[in-house]
């Protein structure tokens, strides 16, 4: 092998470009789209520069982290949902590092302020503002993202439809250091199941993502940049036309990694079904339709999180 191929990188993608010449149309739109599309078939997964989140919020943001995570254990888990990875998650003997809450449809204000007052009952402004515009810039980067991979394999007819069957899920993480030399387990390799992920993360690494010859890749953090993965239920509309990387976080050494989650999500009660342009006779279909929520209640149980692909295990053909 040699040294390119043992250590593969992720693509990475310039979106910082002034928002007049990101217009849809444009040549540098169309180029690109085109890299977007080779990256996701491939890796499932690029790093994209974007400075369209400010240096204010993104400060802001890594400093309300830090404070959410700070507060007592029993005010944290005032942040619970009825379904599963919505809300506190931690304290877990399989993954004792990390802990994590959760803004599910974090679209609509009052989500955000809801959390914000359910675990700061005296109110905490800032947190609720800063949340609110880093949702408003980062979530640009997620509807070009969607736009050039719809335009990309020509399904310019369901764009409206696609872009108006998704929401917003805010995760905040927090990965405790390990203290020592050797790499431990942060968050269990896992393929997403949404549509598809923003991550970003403070300047501690951890996050590794499989390539699709099982290699991993160490993602190198930097402040303005964002790591986009691909999740099950997009691979599934367009027929498997996409790679869904596994990926993983592991800890070594003595500091502590935050990072953020922004997972675009298919609304309760959308069923999934491949888009038919998708199918021929070289691409057979490969998943039936199914309903998101209920997709996700099965991936919980214990065939789900047995099955290699719950997805395949699910509705596959
Ligand atoms: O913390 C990270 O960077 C990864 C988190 C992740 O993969 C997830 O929450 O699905
Ligand atoms: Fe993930």
């Amino acid at each position: 092998m040699d040294s390119e191929s043992s250590y593969p990188k992720l693509p990475s993608l310039d979106f910082s470009k002034p928002a007049g010449v990101m217009k849809p149309g444009s040549p540098q739109w169309e180029t690109l789209k085109s890299q977007v599309r080779e990256a996701v078939e491939e890796y499932g997964c690029f790093e994209a520069s974007f400075d369209r989140v400010s240096d204010d919020v993104r400060r802001a943001v890594f400093e309300s982290l830090e404070e959410l995570f700070e507060l007592p254990l029993e005010t944290k888990l005032r942040n619970a949902s009825n379904k599963p990875c919505r809300g506190y998650v931690g304290q877990h003997p399989l993954i004792p590092l990390y802990e994590s809450l959760g803004i599910d449809d974090a679209q609509v204000p009052e989500s955000v302020e809801s959390f914000t007052n359910t675990l700061w009952p005296q109110g905490n402004s800032s947190f609720s503002k800063t949340m609110q515009s880093y949702l408003e810039q980062l979530s640009e980067l997620d509807k070009i993202v969607r736009k050039m991979i719809v335009e990309s394999f020509g399904l310019e007819s369901y764009m409206d439809e696609h872009m108006s069957s998704t929401k917003y899920l805010l995760r905040f993480m927090k990965y405790d250091s390990p203290n020592t030399p050797d790499a431990k387990l942060g968050l269990s390799p896992h393929t997403d199941n949404n549509t598809v992920t923003i991550l970003h993360q403070n300047q501690v690494e951890g996050l590794e993502v499989q390539t699709k010859d099982g290699r991993w890749i160490n993602i190198q953090p930097s402040p303005t940049s964002f790591i986009v993965i691909i999740g099950e239920a997009l691979r599934a509309w367009l027929n498997g036309r996409l790679h869904s990387p596994r990926h993983r976080v592991m800890m070594s050494g003595n500091e502590t990694r935050y990072s953020l989650g922004l997972f675009t999500t298919p609304k309760s009660g959308c069923v999934i079904q491949t888009a038919g342009a998708m199918v021929d006779e070289k691409h057979p279909l490969l998943f039936k339709p199914y309903d998101h929520e209920k997709f996700m209640a099965f991936y919980y149980t214990e065939a789900g999180q047995r099955a290699a692909s719950a997805l395949q295990a699910y509705c596959g053909i």
